[in-house]
């Protein structure tokens, strides 16, 4: 079974891209936590999540402003779609901008700008600090130039930047969660925690998904698509991408699996001396 269609059937958390640096490093945090994650464009169609079947929707950041022309957006119908199927949705940075927006808040042009290192203060007590009591502070990084000014009706606020800024949002009835700080980057102190009590606490996902799981799933799916015969070719660089790829498929069909390199005398040394071994 392919590991999307083994988590389709349970946990995946997906990822809507809205363009932010550290995007993939959600997925990498939320991987290395045992729950499958899979990140696809911010703008695919409701067709496309759907079919995906998510538990759970993180919504990334971007460098966007929600008030831009052509500013991407999730697709129509899916507030809807999300309420209708219980799905958690926890908006990241511009991910939360756009849950305000979407839902009736203000998110305006911020006056303050956010960059960098930052002191949050928790204003609410709120599963996703687990244990923080009202008051206690946190290092976060903020990389905002937008700010929520008003919430949506049932929002309410969790943190707030030592510049009173909306720093984490909550509305626990519809299961929507914001962020306005990156918790996938190690300089948010506690990032990593905050990521665990929204996935296990919150959200209530299971874990139990692992890399090495991957690497048997994609063998038999190699097996089964390459029949007891057929040879394959690979296009073969030495690069980090064909080389997995050609190891993997080597793995499932053992020497029916042929490497063509081209030796076009633009590669790196190492590239080519490393695939001439
Ligand atoms: N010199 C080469 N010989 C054989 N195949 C090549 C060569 N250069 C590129 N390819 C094939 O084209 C694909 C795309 O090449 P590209 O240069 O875009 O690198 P890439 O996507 O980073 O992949 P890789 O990490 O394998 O180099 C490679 O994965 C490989 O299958």
């Amino acid at each position: 079974m392919e590991p999307l269609t083994q988590a389709k059937k349970s946990n995946l958390v997906l990822i809507l891209d809205y363009g932010s640096q550290y995007t993939h490093l959600i997925t990498r945090r939320i991987r290395s936590l045992s729950v499958f994650s899979l990140c696809i464009n911010g703008t695919s169609s409701l067709d496309s999540i759907t079919e995906l079947n998510p538990r759970v929707i993180i919504l990334s950041g971007g460098p966007h402003s929600v008030h831009a022309d052509g500013a991407p957006c999730f697709p129509s119908g899916f507030i809807e779609y999300v309420e209708s199927q219980g799905i958690h949705v926890l908006g990241i940075c511009y991910g939360l901008q756009l849950l305000v927006q979407n839902l009736g808040g203000v998110v305006k042009v911020g006056e303050k700008h956010e960059y960098g290192r930052m002191e949050i203060e928790v204003q609410k007590n709120s599963g996703l600090f687990g244990n923080k009591q009202i008051g206690d502070k946190q290092v976060v990084w903020m990389s905002h130039g937008d700010e929520a000014v008003k919430l949506p009706e049932g929002f309410e606020v969790v943190a707030r930047s030592n510049q009173g800024a909306v720093a984490a949002i909550e509305n626990r009835e519809k299961k929507f969660y914001g962020l306005q700080y990156h918790p996938e980057v190690t300089h948010s102190i506690e990032g990593m925690e905050t990521l665990r009590h929204f996935l296990f606490d919150i959200c209530e996902i299971t874990a139990g998904w692992n890399m090495e799981d991957v690497l048997e799933e994609e063998i038999k799916v190699i097996k089964a698509m390459v029949g007891p015969e057929d040879h394959v070719i690979c296009a073969l660089s030495g690069g980090v991408d064909s080389t997995v790829a050609a190891t993997v498929v080597h793995k499932a069909i053992g020497d029916r699996l042929h490497c063509v390199f081209v030796d076009n005398g633009l590669l790196r040394q190492v590239y080519s001396l490393a695939t001439s071994l």
